[in-house]
């Protein structure tokens, strides 16, 4: 059973002049309970785009297709705002913000904001419950967020994103800015929510973050999600030249950057028309200058799926 099922979801931007950008391409994702599905990819590929368009979010120039289905039928996509607000954000999909500490409010404790919050979601915890749950001293709830670590940050924000019993859990960049053994215990303690039979979205650039906790893997790409599978296969032997690319450019893949840049997301259209698959100018299995003869569409094998490249 999915908790959330997202079917070929597009969304693009109209900007001034007619100029479109495409910033999420036909994304088709199943969040199953009890898993961590980290969604990786370079700055600015449509990560966060695609948990805005889940969270009803998006600016008024978007526009989206394709289907995010809730597991009691529920269409995420085009909901009314009401509905958002009443019964979908919060209650049933709950948002790690990128950095606990700017988004706490300064001048009310822990505690405060966070019975707020459940009354708000009508939450079937206490605080002091939520703060266990997350592994924090309820009596640090009464702290200020000034007078809260890093670590504790992080907890409490994990807290208010519970406050209304979401079995769903997007969390954009939670380890943005944080230092190595922190990022290790918020992802941890994310791998824990999820084993509490709920799904964690886990969008990052931190590849060995997500390798540490992620049971499944999306690879991200100008818009395109280009592989996915579980964690251990797609990070171990990676498909598309993408995700190989990425894993070389760990410390302990070869520290090898990535060449280049993605394409612009307004020059999609032309570029994988022209190439086939837009990482081809970057693509280091590329013979000589021949364009990738396949298709970016994504192609299942077993439980993964990879875009179909006659190899680049
Ligand atoms: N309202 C908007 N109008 C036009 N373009 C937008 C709008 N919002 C986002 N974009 C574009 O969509 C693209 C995808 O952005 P997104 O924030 O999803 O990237 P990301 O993968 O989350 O990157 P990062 O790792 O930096 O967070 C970017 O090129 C961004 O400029
Ligand atoms: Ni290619």
């Amino acid at each position: 059973m999915n908790l959330l099922s997202l079917q070929r979801l597009s969304v693009r931007f109209r900007l001034p002049r007619g100029v479109l950008v495409r910033a999420v391409s036909e994304a088709s994702l199943e969040l199953r309970p009890g898993r961590v599905l980290a969604l990786v990819g370079e700055s600015g590929c449509g990560k966060s785009v695609l948990a805005s368009a889940l969270l009803g979010l998006l600016p008024a120039n978007a526009e989206t297709r394709g289907r995010a289905v809730l597991a009691d039928g529920a269409e995420l996509l085009g909901a009314p705002e009401a509905e958002l607000a009443g019964r979908i954000r919060g209650r049933q999909l709950g948002l790690v913000p990128q950095s606990a500490h700017t988004h706490l409010t300064p001048v009310r404790t822990a505690r405060s904001q966070l019975v707020e919050a459940i009354a708000a979601l009508r939450g079937p915890l206490g605080a002091a419950e939520l703060a266990e749950r997350v592994g924090l001293d309820p009596a640090d709830l009464d702290r200020y967020p000034h007078e809260l670590s890093g670590g504790m940050a992080q907890r409490v924000a994990l807290a208010l994103a519970l406050a209304g019993d979401p079995r769903i859990v997007l969390a954009d960049e939670p380890t943005t800015g944080l230092d190595r053994p922190l990022v290790h215990r918020t992802v941890d303690l994310l791998a824990e929510t999820a084993a509490d039979d709920r799904v964690v979205l886990l969008i990052t650039h931190d590849l060995a973050a997500a390798r540490r906790v992620a049971t499944d893997v999306a690879v991200m790409y100008a818009s395109r999600i280009v592989e996915s599978g579980p964690a251990e296969q797609v990070l171990a032997e990676p498909w598309h030249p993408y995700t190989a690319a990425l894993l070389a450019a760990l410390p302990d893949g070869g520290f090898e950057p990535i060449p280049g840049h993605p394409p612009a997301l307004t020059e999609l259209d032309r570029v994988e028309g022209e190439w086939g698959c837009a990482f081809c100018s970057r693509c280091p299995d590329r013979p000589g200058f021949a364009p990738c003869t396949g298709d970016p569409e994504l192609v299942e094998l077993g439980d993964r799926a990879v875009a179909a490249h006659a190899p680049c």
